[in-house]
Formats: C-alpha cells, structure tokens, sequence
C-alpha cells in the first residue's frame, strides 16, 4: 500500500487542482479530492482533471465524502468519517473493488469500520490543524501507540494512516508509533517549493517505514 496521501486544499496561492498536480510531481502516488462544501457542479470538473492527472502518474484517486460521484468520476474509491455515510452502506452501493476509507479517533471506530469492511483508517487528528474544522480530540503519539496495540491485541490487521497537522519533522516519530502510513496536506502547501517538500515527506517515510518492518514491536 501507498505509504503517504495527500489531500487537495485550496489556499491563496493554490487551488484544489494545483495542490493535486504538485504533490504527483513530486511523487505522491495516492490523492484525496476533498472539497468541503463544494457543490457538484464544482467537484466535477476538477475530479475529471484530477483522474487525468492521477491517470498519468499511475497514482490512486479517492474522493472525501462522495459515495455518489465515486461511478461517475471513475475515482478509485471513498473516504467516509462519522459524519458521513457508513462505510457499509457505502460498500453495498460500491462492491468489492472500490477502495474504502473511513476515519477513526478511537479504538471503537477501527474496530466499527473493520466489521463493516473498510481498506484502510484515517486515524486522528494527530493534532490540531485549521484544514479540518470540529476537530475531533488529539491523538498524539500515545494515541496511535495504544490504539495499534489494541489491534493487535485483537489480530486487527487494517492498513492505519495518521492525519492531522503531521510535518516532517514529526515523520519518523509517528510511522514509530506503527502506523502504516500518514495523510497531509497543509505542511506541503505552506512550504516554499511543495514539489520538493512532497518529495523529501515521501523519502523520509519511506524510510521510516522500512525502519518499521524491521523493529520487533
Ligand atoms: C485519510 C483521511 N482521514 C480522515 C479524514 C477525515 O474525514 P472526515 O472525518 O469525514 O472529515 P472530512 O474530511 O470529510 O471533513 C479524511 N478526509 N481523510
Ligand atoms: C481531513 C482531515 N481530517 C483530520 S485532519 C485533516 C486535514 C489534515 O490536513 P493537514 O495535514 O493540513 O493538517
Ligand atoms: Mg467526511
């Protein structure tokens, strides 16, 4: 599996799609069109140039909330959190080839989105970011540490991605934690250069999840 996701936001100086292209040219190969509130006939077309894009890098495209554009825009699959539907209805609708994603802060939503059939967590927030309003309470690292110990504890082996105002420099700690991968967005944006900023996040978590396969948890 795809170590880091990024997910599109708008800001000043980028729009949706330009943070999509930046983080493929500097290596992403798994992009989250999120677009909060955008209305449909704003989604669609940047989700078309987006699948183009993703089309081109070989990279997977997952859209936030959207269990009904996921068809139409040829996404690669849903990332669904409390708010939104669940994720088995979202799997009856979808089938079994499309990628599901759901959000958890708490051992009992893993375990929740487990029996219900999920791909993979988005498991925070790590801590606090203005991407996302209503945050949900903060994990920290002692967070991750205790739900991935409570899965294995219950031989629940799902692919866990942290998310949640993650930079760098917190890279190596958090994949620590066992985490199989990590979601961002905003400390890409606000970097100088985002290409090379997404290049040096895929690097440094690559290689700390190498570290990872080989530590004896
Ligand atoms: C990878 C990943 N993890 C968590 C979320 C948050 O989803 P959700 O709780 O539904 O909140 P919104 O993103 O819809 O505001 C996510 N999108 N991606
Ligand atoms: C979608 C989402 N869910 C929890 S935090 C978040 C946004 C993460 O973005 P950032 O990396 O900018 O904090
Ligand atoms: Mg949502």
């Amino acid at each position: 599996m795809e170590k880091v996701q990024f997910i599109t936001h708008y800001t000043e100086r980028y729009s949706y799609l330009d943070s999509a292209r930046m983080a493929l040219e500097g290596g992403c190969r798994w992009i989250q069109l999120r677009m909060k509130d955008a209305a449909e006939n704003e989604i669609l077309p940047v989700a078309a140039e987006v699948r183009k894009l993703c089309n081109d890098y070989g990279a997977i495209f997952i859209i936030d909330d959207h269990v009904e554009l996921v068809k139409e825009i040829r996404a690669d699959g849903v990332h669904l959190g409390k708010n939104d539907m669940s994720v088995a209805e979202a799997r009856r609708i979808l089938g079994e080839e499309y990628i599901i994603g759901g959000t958890a802060n708490t051992y009992e939503d893993v375990k929740k989105h487990w029996l219900d059939g999920v791909n993979y967590i988005g498991c925070g927030p790590f801590r606090y970011t203005t991407t996302k309003q209503k945050l949900s309470p903060i994990l920290g690292l002692e967070g991750y540490k205790k739900i991935i110990r409570q899965m294995r504890a219950d031989n629940i082996n799902l692919p866990i991605v942290a998310i949640g105002g993650i930079t760098f420099a917190d890279i190596l700690s958090v994949m620590q934690t066992g985490v199989t991968g990590i979601a961002l967005s905003g400390t890409v944006l606000r970097a100088d250069n985002p290409v090379e900023e997404m290049q040096r996040i895929l690097t440094e978590t690559n290689q700390a999840g190498k570290i990872n396969q080989t530590a004896n948890y």
